[in-house]
C-alpha cells in the first residue's frame, strides 16, 4: 500500500440544519473558517499526499487554495446529495492514483479529528475491504413516536455511530456510489454503499471528540475540543 493516500473532502453541503446565513463549512471557529481547521488538519497529517475539495457550484467562500503544507489541493464541483460530491471528487483525484490505491474521504464538517485515528484507520482498513473510523454506541436508544414521546427502546449491541475518514479503494468506491446513484438509492456514508455492493468495511474505533459540527451547539463544543488540542 502507498505510504500516503489522497483525501476527498466533500464540502458542498449548504448547512440548512445551522441555519446561519453561510455553508457552516466557513463560519467562524477559533478565529478562522471551520474548513481551515479540518483541511489544515490533513495537509498537516504524514500520511496524506494531497486534497481535493468538493465545492459547491456557486461556492464564493472558497479562497482559491491550490497548496497546503506543501501538498497539492485539488477541487472539484459537488451535487445535490453527498455521495454526488464524492464522487465528484473521486473523479477529480490525479491520474497517478490508480483503482488500487485506497483513498481517504473525510467530512469538511469535522475539525476535530485526531491524527492518530487517522493513522489506526490507515493501518486497519488497508488490512480489510476498506473501513471507516467510528465509535460503539453506549448510550440506550431510543425509538421516537412523531410527538416525541419513546415508543421502544432499539438493541444498541452491535450497533455503531459511523464518523471519518472512511477508507476505500478508488475503483471500488468509484463503482459503489455509481451505482447506488444509477438506482437512485440514498446513501448517507461511503460505507453504506460498500456495504450495498457486498463489502464489509471494517469499523475502526476512533475518539468520540470527532464531531461533525451540524448545529450552533456544535459549533462551541469544537471550539473547546480544537482548544484541547491546538
Ligand atoms: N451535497 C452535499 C452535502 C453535504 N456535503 C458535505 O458532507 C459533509 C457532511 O454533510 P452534512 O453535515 O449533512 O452537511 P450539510 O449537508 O451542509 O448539512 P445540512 O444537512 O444541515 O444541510 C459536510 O462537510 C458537507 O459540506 C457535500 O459535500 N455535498
Ligand atoms: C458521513 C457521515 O458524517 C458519517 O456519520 C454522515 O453520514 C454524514 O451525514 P449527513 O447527514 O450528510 O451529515
Amino acid at each position: 500500500m502507498s505510504a500516503t493516500l489522497w483525501c476527498v473532502v466533500p464540502a458542498a453541503g449548504r448547512g440548512t440544519r445551522m441555519g446561519a446565513d453561510c455553508p457552516k463549512q466557513y463560519l467562524p471557529l477559533a478565529g478562522r473558517p471551520l474548513i481551515a481547521h479540518t483541511l489544515e488538519r490533513l495537509a498537516a497529517h504524514p500520511r496524506i499526499a494531497g486534497l481535493v475539495v468538493v465545492l459547491g457550484a456557486k461556492d464564493e467562500h472558497w479562497p482559491g487554495i491550490t497548496t497546503l503544507r506543501g501538498k497539492p489541493v485539488r477541487t472539484a464541483i459537488g451535487g445535490a446529495e453527498r455521495s454526488d460530491s464524492v464522487l465528484a471528487g473521486l473523479h477529480a483525484l490525479p491520474s497517478g492514483v490508480d483503482d488500487a490505491d485506497f483513498v481517504l474521504v473525510h467530512d469538511a464538517a469535522r475539525p476535530c479529528v485526531r491524527a492518530t485515528d487517522i493513522v489506526r484507520l490507515i493501518e486497519r482498513a488497508a488490512q480489510a475491504d476498506g473501513g471507516l473510523l467510528g465509535a460503539p454506541l453506549r448510550d440506550t436508544l431510543k425509538r421516537a413516536d412523531e410527538g416525541g414521546c419513546s415508543l421502544a427502546t432499539e438493541p444498541r449491541e452491535q450497533r455503531w455511530r459511523a464518523f471519518t475518514p472512511q477508507m476505500f479503494r478508488r475503483g471500488e468506491l468509484t463503482a459503489a456510489l455509481r451505482a447506488v446513484a444509477l438506482d437512485g438509492r440514498p446513501v448517507s456514508d461511503e460505507a453504506m454503499a460498500m456495504e450495498l455492493a457486498g463489502f464489509r468495511p471494517l469499523l475502526v474505533e476512533g475518539a468520540e471528540d470527532n464531531i461533525k459540527v451540524t448545529t450552533a451547539a456544535d459549533l462551541a463544543l469544537a471550539e473547546f475540543l480544537l482548544a484541547r488540542t491546538a
